[in-house]
């Protein structure tokens, strides 16, 4: 364990200096790609702009044989792109216990490092493997001269990841956030699955039968396979002032499947989530963003409950200072996505035309009047 006092101390001579704060950038779709499939690494300088993140992925999905192609690939549209101020690059290294990742580290951060934004490490198992990267990171940055600490992603893909979740994520100040990785974590935990993410039919809860007829007509109900999963780790983040993320959604047809996991997550707090194909790109937008409705009302609530303080009544409903601050966090979302998306920033403005006026604060004898 570090001291408090040596924790946002550089971890080597000439590393810059750790961030105490994840900046709060824009990450609602980190979209993956195959450095080393031709197609797709030509698309990645049109996409900029288009996406929140760009994720050039070395790690599963990659072939053995294509590995250092995929490496030198990143390496080389890095340099090659401009990547403006709304797009993020991001990379995924293979894992630690592979024969690829000190090159992955090595080569990356000395050759673009001056570019990439955050290191996603996959199957992390305890703080133990983010202290190795931590101190690994430090050492090349400063070796590269570089004046901006890179940020560390971990994917929670083992079941042992699982259960040491908060010395995860309280690790390092490099820790930017965790995502989701429900084809690996099925696999550790010997789940009897078969699908990259989403839930199971066969996952589900059914009604009582009536009058003793198992036999007759009951409704049924498909449950979250991933909701406990999800809530742990928005705890866990949420703790420790870093981002989740849903990740990959296998089924590239089932768009509306997706929308579905893609808004449970974002519901139950995540911030983000993968997307792996195009398609995906618009749909992981939308559900991250908050809708138009979201936040004109959230906005009413913050102009009714005047110091943020007490009780009122808007549209038959109760807002106190605990509803005011779930508005808060719609209105502040909307407003830091309005800075870097202009058609979200259209929307908002719109919304707040169309907010129906608010109901002046209820006076304490009327509430006594309303019991
Ligand atoms: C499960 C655990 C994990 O680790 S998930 C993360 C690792 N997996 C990945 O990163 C997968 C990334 N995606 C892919 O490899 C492809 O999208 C897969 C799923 C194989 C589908 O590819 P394909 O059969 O070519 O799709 P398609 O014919 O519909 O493609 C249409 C055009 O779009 C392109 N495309 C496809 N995926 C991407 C992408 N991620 N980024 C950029 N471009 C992409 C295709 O190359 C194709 O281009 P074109 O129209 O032929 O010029
Ligand atoms: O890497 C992601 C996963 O689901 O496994
Ligand atoms: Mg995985």
């Amino acid at each position: 364990m570090r001291s408090a006092k040596d924790f946002f101390r550089p971890l080597a001579v000439g590393a810059p200096t750790p961030l105490t704060q994840v900046p709060a950038r824009p990450s609602r779709v980190i979209h993956f790609f195959d450095p080393s499939n031709p197609k797709m690494a030509a698309k990645v300088p049109g996409m900029v702009g288009t996406v929140d993140v760009l994720l050039g992925n070395l790690e599963d999905a990659v072939k053995a044989d294509s590995k250092e192609a995929a490496r030198a690939g990143l390496v080389e549209i890095a340099k090659a792109t401009d990547f403006g101020q709304d797009t993020q690059l991001w990379t995924r290294i293979n894992a630690l216990d592979s024969p690829w990742a000190l090159d992955d580290l090595t080569t990356l951060v000395t050759e673009i490092g001056d570019k990439l934004d955050v290191i996603m490490v996959p199957k992390v198992q305890g703080a133990e493997d983010i202290h190795y990267v931590d101190r690994l990171l430090a050492q090349l940055e400063a070796k590269a001269g570089l004046t901006r600490p890179i940020l560390v992603h971990a994917i929670l893909e083992t079941a042992r990841g699982m259960v040491n979740i908060e010395e995860i994520c309280g690790a390092s100040p490099r820790m930017q956030g965790l995502s989701l990785g429900p084809a690996d974590l099925a696999a550790d935990r010997r789940m009897k699955t078969t699908r990259v993410g989403g839930s199971h039919p066969g996952y589900l809860v059914r009604t009582d039968p009536v009058d003793g007829d198992i036999t007759g007509a009951r409704a049924t109900a498909q449950q979250d396979l991933w909701h406990y999963t999800i809530a742990r780790m928005v705890d866990a983040c949420a703790m420790h002032g870093i981002y989740p993320y849903y990740g990959p959604f296998g089924d590239i047809q089932d768009v509306v499947a997706c929308e579905d996991q893609f808004r449970n997550a974002f519901l139950l707090g995540c911030v983000g989530t993968w997307s792996l194909h195009p398609v995906q790109i618009e749909i992981a937008k939308r559900v991250f963003s908050p809708s138009a409705e979201d936040v004109a009302h959230a906005r009413r609530v913050v102009a009714a409950m005047g110091d943020g303080t007490g009780a009122v009544m808007l549209d038959g409903k109760m807002e106190d200072d605990a509803s005011l601050k779930q508005c808060l966090v719609i209105v502040e979302l909307a407003e830091r996505l309005s800075q870097t998306d202009p058609a979200l920033a259209e929307l908002y403005a719109d919304a707040r035309g169309a907010t129906p006026p608010v109901d002046p604060p209820t006076a304490p004898a009327a509430r006594e009047g309303a019991r």
